[in-house]
């Protein structure tokens, strides 16, 4: 066996300083059912990119079905979740994401968004739940229209509304792991820190930590689970529309040594012929901080990409900004 000096092992740069340098600082709570929320999410988008939602109206029994059925799922044997097929572009995965060789301590469930059939594996708890969401989604982004003071309400959430709508759903289970946790304090990631390439995303977990947010200083914040309340994530392309005043949050999972997490993603896609540029109203004379792309062109290069890699960058109109 190889016993690691103290010095060696600090070389493990991915297992070592994962430690949340900031503890709970108040993540921002949005109670969508208050006219006050339209501040509060336009507060959050532009200081953490991140926010979590209240009232959300999303009845509990569909939370609960398709979590037991996505528990269920991932309870099965090996070849029975392979038979989902590889999640290019949807279907079963397994430490591996994306293409370019990150990994993390996770296996997961790509799913499309409109389309029926995918509800042979979980019945209809798949299609009641994104539904639901899918109306919450619109809803917040009707709401950050009201914020930014842009028209018409609708402009943000139609894109999720048209059929042509290019959004994915994602199941991710990262089961417990005790390795190496107790080394130095180390953590080992479930998912390692990127930004998320769409509008926005819609973040339910169970009650196991693991998520952590980025801040503007570049220290991390763990994000306490909550399986009552949902998380949105500020997306790069809404980042764009709003020429940069909302910022795309970084973020990451680590594993936890005992428990396991459940979480469900649904990320809003435009249609991929949608182009991506700041919205008219917001440019009050200012230039495109952006080069002009469509959805399928940002895609196709973040799919590209590395999970951790600047994303946005070859899209700027000054790269070094
Ligand atoms: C390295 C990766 C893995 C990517 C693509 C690329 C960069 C960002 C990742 C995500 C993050 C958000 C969901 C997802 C479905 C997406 O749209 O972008 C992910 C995708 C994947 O897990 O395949
Ligand atoms: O599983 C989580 O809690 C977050 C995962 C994530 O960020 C993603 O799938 O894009
Ligand atoms: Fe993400």
């Amino acid at each position: 066996m190889m016993v690691f000096s103290e010095p060696a092992i600090e070389q493990f740069s991915s297992f070592i300083n994962c430690r949340p340098t900031t503890l709970f600082p108040q993540i921002p709570i949005v109670d969508l059912s208050k006219p006050e929320s339209k501040h509060l999410i336009i507060k959050a988008c532009e200081e953490f990119g991140f926010f979590k939602v209240i009232n959300h109206g999303v009845p509990v029994e569909f939370i609960s079905k398709l979590e037991s059925e996505a528990a269920r799922f991932f309870s099965l044997p090996l070849p029975e979740k392979e038979k989902a097929g590889p999640p290019k572009p949807f279907g079963y995965g397994n430490k591996s994401i994306g293409q370019s060789g990150d990994v993390g301590w996770v296996e997961y469930l790509l799913l499309k968004t409109n389309q029926e059939s995918d509800s042979q594996t979980f019945g209809s708890a798949l299609n009641d739940y994104m539904s639901a969401v899918k109306k919450m989604a619109c809803e917040v982004l009707e709401i950050m229209a009201d914020g930014l003071k842009v028209q018409p309400r609708n402009v943000l959430s139609k894109l999720l509304m048209d059929e042509q709508s290019d959004s994915v759903f994602r199941l991710n289970h990262y089961p417990p792991c005790p390795q190496v946790q107790p080394l130095n304090g180390s953590d080992v990631i479930g998912f390692g820190e990127h930004t998320d390439p769409q509008i926005i995303s819609v973040l339910r977990s169970n009650n196991t930590s693991g998520l952590q947010i980025s801040l503007r200083d570049g220290s991390w914040v763990s994000v306490p689970p909550d399986q009552n309340s949902f998380f949105i994530n500020v997306g790069d392309s809404l980042q764009v529309m709003t020429n940069g005043r909302f910022k795309s949050v970084k973020h990451r999972v680590l594993t936890n040594s005992s428990k396991s997490r459940l979480s469900m993603i649904y990320f809003c896609g435009p249609p991929l012929s949608e182009k991506i540029a700041p919205l008219p109203s917001l440019m009050r004379g200012e230039e495109s901080l952006y080069k002009e792309f469509t959805w399928f062109e940002y895609k196709k290069s973040a799919f590209n990409s590395k999970l951790a890699d600047n994303r946005l960058m070859h899209f700027q109109r000054i790269e070094a900004l």
